[in-house]
């Protein structure tokens, strides 16, 4: 669990448009980086990069090196499936399966990765992995109801429990309050102060607020202009980019003054 993941050179490509250009850093495990930008300037392309999502896309590729704990995640003889099962995805809008039962939903992961398991471990992976979640005092009595039965900030609190049954090394979120009300934005974000504690956590925020609270390092990617690729611009300690950023750039972001 929580493995460290470092970006070399990474330019990321959609056919012949190049998206991002140039990225270099590093992604501390037991820590929330957040990535933060103008819209368009790549934060989700290299979101979608770490874990091998990005090449889904037709003529999508990228350029450069991702390795998590040392290990090439580009390296030849290396299962995508594989690097998705170790680096989770929770997305902007709640996707819970809504007619599966919410029991169900925690477990889908795992069918798709092929585990089996008795009726007991999958009980005990539906509990462990809904406590960790903070979802499990609501939902408790209601395991067989469907996903859909449940409020949007509690339905993506079910997609986070599905996401670490699998137990993965890192977690990625794009947007995950995007679509919540503020009291469920304010429980995800609890969630992830206590996330961190067990996972690496990359998320992307259009919230400053939001990354000001939640994470440790934050990276500021921007445009250099027009039609010209994202490019991270700095990143550092979270209270440093907000507090006294290197880049005048950045101070205007983060101060409103564009984006
Ligand atoms: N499927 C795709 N095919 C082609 N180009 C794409 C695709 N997805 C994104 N792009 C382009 O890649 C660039 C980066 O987009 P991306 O969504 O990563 O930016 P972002 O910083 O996450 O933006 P936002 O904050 O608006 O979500 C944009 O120019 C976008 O139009």
């Amino acid at each position: 669990m929580a493995k460290r993941l470092d970006i070399s050179d990474l330019s990321i490509f959609y056919g012949d448009f190049k998206a991002v250009e140039g990225v270099t850093m590093a992604v501390e495990p037991r820590a929330v980086t957040a990535f933060i930008g103008p819209s368009g300037c790549g934060k989700s392309t290299v979101l979608r990069s770490l874990n091998r999502m990005h090449e889904v896309i037709p003529r999508a590729y990228i350029t450069g090196k991702i390795a998590l704990d040392g290990e090439d995640l580009y390296g030849r003889d290396v299962d995508p499936v594989r690097v998705r099962r170790s680096i989770g995805m929770v997305f902007q809008r709640p996707n819970p399966f809504p007619t599966m039962s919410i029991a169900a939903n925690v477990l889908a992961g795992m069918k798709l990765n092929n585990k089996r398991m008795s009726k007991a471990q999958a009980d005990e992976v539906v509990e462990s992995s809904l406590r960790g979640a903070n979802l499990w005092n609501e939902v408790k009595d209601r395991l067989n109801k469907p996903g859909s039965s449940l409020s949007g900030g509690q339905q993506q609190r079910l997609c986070i429990a599905r996401a670490i049954a699998v137990e993965p090394d890192v977690l990625l979120m794009d947007e995950p309050c995007s679509a919540l009300d503020p009291i469920s934005t304010l429980a995800i974000e609890d969630l992830i102060g206590k996330l961190k504690q067990d996972y690496t956590i990359v998320i992307v925020t259009h919230n400053m607020q939001q990354a000001a609270r939640v994470s440790d390092q934050t990276a500021f990617f921007n445009l250099a202009g027009v039609g010209q690729p994202g490019r991270l611009v700095e990143m550092d300690a979270t209270e440093k980019i907000f507090s006294n950023p290197h880049e005048k750039a950045t101070e205007d972001y983060i101060s409103g003054r564009f984006g």
